[in-house]
């Protein structure tokens, strides 16, 4: 529970709000930060008391907030995207779709391009734009072979040229961001089905270019659902691309930066990743089962 109010104190230290014109209309002889013995914040709300001014802590309104910054890493590319945990509501702030909990209202029905593939809002073009660059200042992109040393078998039936969460440190970050932004919107189109956290061991972002990996065939993903987040502009960054669900005969093409498509991954959405033939295309996907 939080109490929110206005409360009269005697002693505030390290933030202060102060009308400057205020402080001017004391005498400042009178009204000072430094007094013999006594730290800064110490002198100035002892001369604010000797001066009959009251002092007061209000959580009624939002100011803003500190910054945490002790795990900050200047060393990684996009420190700001592994912030999830130690700057909660600023990571949310820059990285998360502004229109991102609409997806919850009741009288809106979630948008549905094939059947049971769901699109939502879900990321800022900042997170889409952080993420491909953690991903090309690592640079090591797998070949695209079935040989795969990263895969517990050492083998990769439909191989795409990929970046693994784990190779840029960053796993954890995104298992919670499954867990807390991505769950729920499951949990609000396939009713019923509840797996808190989710588990995901294959969590990556894919690279498709017409001289690399241009298109991925007709598949199945080893998940129970699949989560696929464009993360550049069809038509401007590349040309082509796209997800088509063969059984449906369903394509989603016009894809949107920031926005995720969620489908079942085994058995119904045998799907293929569609030739981009000009450009580069990234989206990021994760395989989610259970
Ligand atoms: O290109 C796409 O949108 C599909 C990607 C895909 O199916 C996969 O990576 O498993
Ligand atoms: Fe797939």
């Amino acid at each position: 529970m939080i109490f929110r109010g206005l409360w009269n104190v005697p002693f505030i230290t390290n933030a202060y709000l102060v009308n400057a014109s205020l402080l001017r209309s004391y005498d400042s002889t009178k009204l000072t930060f430094s007094l013999p013995n006594v730290d800064a914040d110490m002198a100035f709300c002892y001369s604010l008391r000797d001066l009959d001014i009251f002092m007061y802590v209000s959580n009624r309104v939002d100011f803003g907030h500190l910054i945490n910054y002790e795990t900050y890493e200047v060393t990684r590319a996009e420190p700001d995207m592994y912030q999830i945990f130690e700057n909660e509501q600023a990571w949310e702030e820059a990285f998360i779709h502004p229109q991102y909990h609409e997806n919850f209202n009741p009288e809106a029905n979630p948008k549905q391009p094939c059947p049971d593939v769901y699109w939502f809002p879900i990321v800022t073009r900042k997170f889409t734009k952080a993420l491909i660059n953690m991903m090309e200042s690592f640079g090591k992109w797998s070949s695209g072979k079935n040989e795969d040393t990263r895969l517990e078998g050492g083998y990769e039936a439909v191989p795409t040229r990929d970046i693994h969460m784990n190779q840029v440190g960053w796993e954890r970050h995104w298992l919670y961001f499954l867990q807390k932004y991505v769950r729920p919107l499951q949990e609000h189109v396939f009713t019923g089905y509840y797996h808190n956290p989710p588990r995901s061991l294959m969590n990556f972002v894919v690279r498709y270019r017409p001289d690399e990996q241009p298109s991925l065939r007709p598949h199945h993903d080893s998940s129970t659902y699949t989560i696929n987040i464009a993360l550049n502009e069809a038509g401007k960054d590349y040309e082509g691309g796209g997800c088509r669900f063969l059984r449906y005969n369903c394509s989603v093409v016009d894809t949107q930066v920031g926005w995720m498509l969620m489908h079942p991954g085994r058995l119904t959405h045998f799907h293929e990743g569609l030739l981009v033939t000009k450009g580069t295309r990234y989206i990021m996907i994760a395989f989610v089962d259970p």
